[in-house]
Order: C-alpha cells, then structure tokens, then sequence
C-alpha cells in the first residue's frame, strides 16, 4: 500500500529541495500569520513551481475567509486546501465548491470519544488530517508538537482516507505507524532545528526511519 508522506511548513528552497529529494508525496505551505512558519502566497508560489509534478502542494489555512482564500489559490495555485480551523461542514462545502479543490479537514484529538467530530463531514471532506489537540494556551492550532494516543485510531474503518499528525518524529513514527496504520502521515516541528526552521538531515532521517518501519512491517 502505498504511503503518503506531507511535509509541513516549509519555507525555503533548501528545504523543499529536502522534502522532494527524499520522496515527499505532499508539501504544505502555511498561511496562518501566528505561526513561525507562515510564508506570503506569492513566496509559496516560487516555491509550489519547483514542486510541480513531484509532489502535491498543500495550502493550510485557519478560518480563512474567501479574500484570503482567493489570493493563495491564485498566488500558488495549489492541488490541496487544507482547513486546519474550526471550518464548519458547510463551510468545507463551500469552499470546496468555490475552488474546485480536494479539501482535507484537520480535526484535533486527545480520546477515543474526539472521533465522533469526524461524522458531520464524512463525504464531504476529501481526506481528514488527525492531530493533537492544540496545549493550553497555544496561540497555533497545530504544528505544536505533541502527539496524541495513537490507539484510539485502531478502530477506524480500514478505507478511511487520512494523514497522521502531531509530534511526529524519526524518533517515534515507527511505533505510530506500527499502532494505528495510517495510510499517511504529516510533520512539521519533528523535522526543525527551531521553531520554523526546518533541517535537511532531521528531514532525511524522518524518511529513514518510515523506510526501516516498513520494511520491519513487511518482514
Ligand atoms: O505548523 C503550523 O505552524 C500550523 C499552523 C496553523 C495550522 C496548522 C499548522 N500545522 C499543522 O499541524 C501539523 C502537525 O505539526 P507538528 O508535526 O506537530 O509540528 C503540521 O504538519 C501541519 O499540518
């Protein structure tokens, strides 16, 4: 099966080059002003170019309105929005309908009973995107490093479409991969040096070890 594989809030060419080198599927761009990985449309735009053809260019938002919305999707044109706010069902209809883009509704986790959240936007959402529930007194909705218990997922069904998240490393994503299985995963912070600051060798040794999980899993 295969796996997909998002690397989140990049900023630079270097670490594009990273993401892509190592086989990134997905490559997020964020566009929430808090966050220390925030980068301008038009920044993303240079950015998504290098990126067309090798991996799928992922917008993440908050709560955007349409103005904002509009001037991403025309600035870096991406394959995917990803809506990582409090975007009601009806909203990720709209915005989906406004853009003619696959949408992938991030939802924050902490137990077993935060799945039901999941439900209202069941064929509607294209992908779900699972993640810690932000700590208190977080100023960001994710990309906070914190993982969450992976055994809650164990009871999705098996063709249930979506990337895990949340304080994701090279450290421990062979037991979340062992433990919940999922079809694809998503990190930020586990491949920093720094808030913000993604590192190449941080980035490769995160592909190393999915690559020896899987092939642990396939012995
Ligand atoms: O990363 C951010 O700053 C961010 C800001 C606003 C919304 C979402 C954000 N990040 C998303 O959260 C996941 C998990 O991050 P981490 O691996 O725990 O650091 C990240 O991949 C983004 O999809």
């Amino acid at each position: 099966m295969a796996l997909d594989i998002k690397i989140c809030g990049l900023k630079t060419d270097e670490a594009l080059a990273a993401a892509l080198d190592n086989g990134a599927s997905h490559v997020g761009f964020i566009f929430f002003a808090k966050s220390p990985r925030y980068i301008h449309p038009n920044d993303a735009g240079r950015l998504r170019a290098a990126a067309r053809g090798r991996a799928a260019a992922v917008a993440v938002t908050v709560d955007a309105d349409d103005a904002f919305l509009d001037e991403i999707v025309t600035a870096m044109a991406p394959d995917m929005l990803q809506l990582h706010g409090a975007e009601s069902p009806e909203r990720v209809t709209e915005v989906k309908a406004r853009y003619q883009l696959p949408v992938m509704k991030a939802l924050s986790l902490r137990a077993a009973d935060d799945l039901t959240a999941m439900a209202p936007y069941r064929g509607i959402a294209d992908r779900f995107l699972l993640d810690a529930k932000p700590p208190k007194g977080s100023d960001l909705p994710g990309g906070n490093g914190v993982t969450f218990d992976w055994r809650i997922l164990s009871g999705l069904d098996a063709g249930l479409d979506y990337m895990l998240s949340g304080g994701l490393n090279a450290g421990n994503v062979g037991e979340a991969m062992a433990i919940a299985n999922p079809p694809g995963l998503d990190i930020s912070s586990g491949v920093e040096s720094a808030p913000g600051v993604k590192d190449v060798r941080l980035i490769a040794e995160f592909f190393a070890a999915v690559r020896a999980a899987r092939k642990n899993r396939a012995a």
